[in-house]
Parts: structure tokens; C-alpha cells; sequence
């Protein structure tokens, strides 16, 4: 048995290594996985970085919840925090409707104290070779600038539709079986459980749609009266046929008084459908919402079906922004968890500067069924970057209008058409939220 005197002795030496591993990790600042107890800090510098607006309580525990620290990475400079990432847990569907495991890149900020120093990058660095580690095959994130992130091989891969349609001129017609759908104002708390089924039945359907860790579904209620521009609490239909929620959608109205009359805005948060009939029907829905003029709604899929059932698509004022950026962090994996539209057989030359164990000549083979993508000496047929790549992964950004901007070389006549055409899609690839 030990004597006090040298466990007090072996302890308190422990205790110096302990503090002494704590001040060398602080002192270095290179990026390292954070504590839970530095949760508080680690957030405010993420918050300072975006500005500095405070967040409700509510939502601060969400994020405070959702963050899994052995994925996130802090940047300390003495004890202080000067900058922040962190990695949600995704699965990513893929054209074919494969579900691929996605490190949801997010919560990135640097101080300003300490901006354009580098410490991004290392950043960057470290949680690249953790998210291979990791055995995920891409990272995927939305950026708050677009100018950032290419740089480390990341690539717009999906946009969003924004519209401020002029509901008062336009006109929807619906098709046939629409009226069979039954509409109800819920409140969206109770039915957040019925609303994550429709929403889960139509993740498969689309690439670009995101299946997400527990809790995630919350974020869809946060409703702080300060960010509500002036319009409602949060509204939410759901859509019923023969008895079965087939729909939901969740909005805000801001209404207005002129002299002239009302010039109210419906604001749509999301709608969702697992039919095109309980679609219109959520569209016919927000078109009559009485007292308003005007709906406004952001990062739509580009080829939403409502686009075609209106009388006047230019009084829609249409816009497109990009929305999620893709990075194939291991190529081979990547490409072989989705399929091809039509068959392909072409040895891609990849450049991957930043994750060079990408680059080199890889064989991809693949069909509508499946694809086998891997290492070979065979003379190249497409020389491309792992952006071009990241770009085309889910079918909504074309190999050959790459090609017209110089970024994707042909080197066997005949290759970009084989090649375009198998990485395309039906469907546009559509990200429902940011994240
Ligand atoms: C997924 C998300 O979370 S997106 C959110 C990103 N965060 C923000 O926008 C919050 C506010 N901004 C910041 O916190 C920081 O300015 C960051 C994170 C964007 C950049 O951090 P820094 O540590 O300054 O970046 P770092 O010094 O590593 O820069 C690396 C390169 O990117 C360039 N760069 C960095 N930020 C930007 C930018 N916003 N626009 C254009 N280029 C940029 C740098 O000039 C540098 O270029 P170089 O390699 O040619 O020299």
C-alpha cells in the first residue's frame, strides 16, 4: 500500500504534468479538439467573429447541444480563444439516392485580432485529415463568403431558387387530385414529430438532402421575436390525404397597411411534400393567404414544379444564389457511392493540392446501378482539380460547361460528353437548410 506522503507526492506531480499539458496546449496554437468546459468561450469568439449579436437562450443551448466537441476544433493563443470549427454528422444523399457520411463543416471563425494569419488554414488542415480519418468521403459546408473556401478544394455543388412573387398579379393552377388534399393550421411544436416523417420520406429523392443527427429538427422552431423582420411567430399547415400527413409548411406574415389597402408578405421557412399534389396544394395554400400581396421565399430547388404552374414566371422575380459547397475528401469512395445516369468508363486526372493523396489518375466505371472507382496507370481521358469534382458530384453543375471555363481539360476526344452526360441528374441536387 502507498503512503499518503507519496500518493500526496505522486499526485501533485500528476497535477503539475496535467497543468502542464493544458499551458503547452494553449500555448501552442495549433488547432485541438475542445473541451466541453470551454464550450462558453469557444462559442463567443464564434459569435464575435460573425459580428457579435447575442443569441437567445434557446438557441444557444441548441447550438450548445448539437456541437459534438470530440469534432470541433478550437485555436487558443494563451487562454484566450481566437478561433473555431466544428463538424456536424450528416449523411449526404447522392444521385441514385445513396446515403454517404458528410462531415457538415460549420461554426468556423477566426478573430478578428488574428484573421489572415494562417489560422484558418491550419484549421482547415487538421480537420481534413480528421475528417478522412473519420472515414467520411466528403465534406460539405455553406459558406459565408464564396471567395473562401475553394482554396482548400471545396466547390459550389448546389444553388438555391430565391422568388418574391407577386401573388395580387400571378396566378397558380393546380393539377388534377389537388382538392383531395386537406389542409390544418398546427401549432409547429406539437406536429414537429409528423413533419420529420415527411421530411425524412423525401430525403432519398433528392441528392444534395441532408438525413441529420438527433435534436437537428429544432433548429426548424426557432422563432425569436428578433429575427422575425416585423412579421408573425411561426405558422405551420400540415398537408393530409385519406388521413395521412403528406405535406407541411412553416411560415411567417408580415402584414402591411397602405392607403390603398394591404400590402402584407407571406415569408416561407420550408415546405415540404412527398407528392406533387400535396405540394401545390401548400403553394395554392401560401398563393390565398388573405390580406397579403406578395411571397417571398429563399434557396428552393431550382426545379421546383410550382415554377410551372404559375401565369407569369417574370412577376416572380426569380434569383439564384449558391448554396452547398462540396468536397470530395477521399475521391475514390466518393465516386463510387453514387451512380451515373448513363454509363461511364474514363480515367480522371485529379490535381489535389491541399489533400494530395487525392491526386493521381483513378478509373471510374459506373451505370445507373453502381460504380467501382479506383487507383491506375492508364493514359488519362479528363484532367480536372478536386473542385471540378466537388462541383459535379451531385449532378448540378455540368463537366462541360467546367470545360467552357477552361477547368476541365479533354484529353480522349469524346470523354467530357461520356463523362457530362453520366455525372448529370433527373433532379436538380437541392440543399433544404443551411447549416
Ligand atoms: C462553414 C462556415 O462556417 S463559413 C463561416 C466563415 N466565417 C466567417 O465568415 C466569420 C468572419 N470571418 C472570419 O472568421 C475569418 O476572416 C475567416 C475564417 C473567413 C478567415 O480566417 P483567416 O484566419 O483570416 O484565414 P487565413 O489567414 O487562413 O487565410 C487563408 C487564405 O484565405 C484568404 N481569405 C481568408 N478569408 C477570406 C475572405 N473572407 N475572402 C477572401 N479571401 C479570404 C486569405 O487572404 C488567405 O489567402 P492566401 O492563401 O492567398 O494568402
Amino acid at each position: 500500500m502507498r503512503s499518503e506522503a507519496a500518493g500526496r507526492a505522486t499526485s501533485s506531480a500528476a497535477g503539475r504534468q496535467g497543468r502542464r499539458k493544458v499551458r503547452d496546449m494553449r500555448e501552442s496554437r495549433e488547432p485541438r479538439v475542445l473541451h466541453r468546459d470551454e464550450w462558453d468561450e469557444w462559442y463567443d469568439t464564434l459569435l464575435r467573429a460573425f459580428g457579435g449579436v447575442e443569441e437567445s437562450a434557446e438557441e444557444r443551448e441548441l447550438f450548445r447541444a448539437l456541437t459534438s466537441c470530440e469534432r470541433s476544433l478550437g485555436v487558443w493563443d494563451g487562454d484566450r480563444c481566437v478561433a473555431t470549427a466544428g463538424a456536424y454528422d450528416f449523411r449526404l444523399t447522392v444521385p441514385g439516392g445513396a446515403s454517404v457520411p458528410a462531415a457538415g463543416v460549420t461554426m468556423v471563425g477566426v478573430s478578428a485580432t488574428h484573421r489572415r494569419r494562417g489560422v484558418l488554414t491550419s484549421m482547415m488542415r487538421r480537420q481534413l485529415d480528421d475528417v478522412r480519418a473519420w472515414g467520411e468521403p466528403v465534406a460539405i459546408l455553406t459558406a459565408s463568403e464564396p471567395d473562401i473556401y475553394g482554396r482548400f478544394g471545396y466547390a459550389a455543388a448546389t444553388f438555391g431558387l430565391h422568388a418574391e412573387i407577386d401573388t395580387g398579379r400571378v396566378r397558380l393552377s393546380v393539377p388534377a387530385g389537388t382538392d383531395d388534399v386537406r389542409l390544418r393550421y398546427v401549432d409547429p411544436g406539437a406536429e414537429l414529430e409528423a413533419c420529420e416523417a415527411v421530411y425524412a420520406r423525401t430525403v432519398p429523392a433528392r441528392a444534395g438532402m441532408l438525413a441529420r443527427q438527433a435534436g437537428w429538427e429544432r433548429l426548424g422552431l426557432l422563432d425569436p421575436a428578433s429575427e422575425r423582420g416585423g412579421a408573425s411567430p411561426l405558422q405551420c399547415v400540415l398537408a393530409e390525404r385519406d388521413g395521412e400527413v403528406t405535406g407541411y409548411v412553416r411560415f411567417r406574415v408580415r402584414s402591411e397597411w397602405r392607403d390603398s389597402g394591404h400590402n402584407g408578405q407571406v415569408r416561407l421557412q420550408d415546405l415540404t411534400g412527398v407528392d406533387p399534389v400535396s405540394e401545390a396544394a401548400l403553394w395554392r395554400f401560401l398563393f390565398g393567404i388573405d390580406l397579403t400581396s406578395s411571397l417571398k421565399v429563399r434557396g428552393r430547388p431550382l426545379d421546383e414544379a410550382w415554377q410551372h404552374l404559375v401565369s407569369d414566371i417574370r412577376r416572380c422575380e426569380l434569383r439564384v444564389r449558391d448554396s452547398l459547397y462540396v468536397r470530395l475528401v477521399d475521391v475514390g469512395a466518393a465516386l463510387e457511392a453514387r451512380t451515373y445516369q448513363a454509363p461511364v468508363d474514363v480515367v480522371l486526372q485529379v490535381e489535389d493540392a491541399f489533400c494530395p493523396w487525392n491526386s493521381g489518375r483513378w478509373r471510374l466505371s459506373g451505370d445507373a446501378k453502381g460504380a467501382v472507382c479506383g487507383r491506375t496507370s492508364d493514359a488519362a481521358d479528363l484532367a480536372l482539380s478536386v473542385r471540378e469534382l466537388g462541383a459535379a458530384y451531385l449532378g448540378g453543375v455540368g463537366l462541360a460547361s467546367l470545360a467552357g471555363a477552361g477547368r476541365v481539360r479533354e484529353l480522349r476526344p469524346g470523354a467530357l460528353a461520356e463523362a457530362a452526360v453520366g455525372f448529370g441528374a433527373t433532379t436538380a441536387p437541392w440543399l433544404p437548410h443551411g447549416f
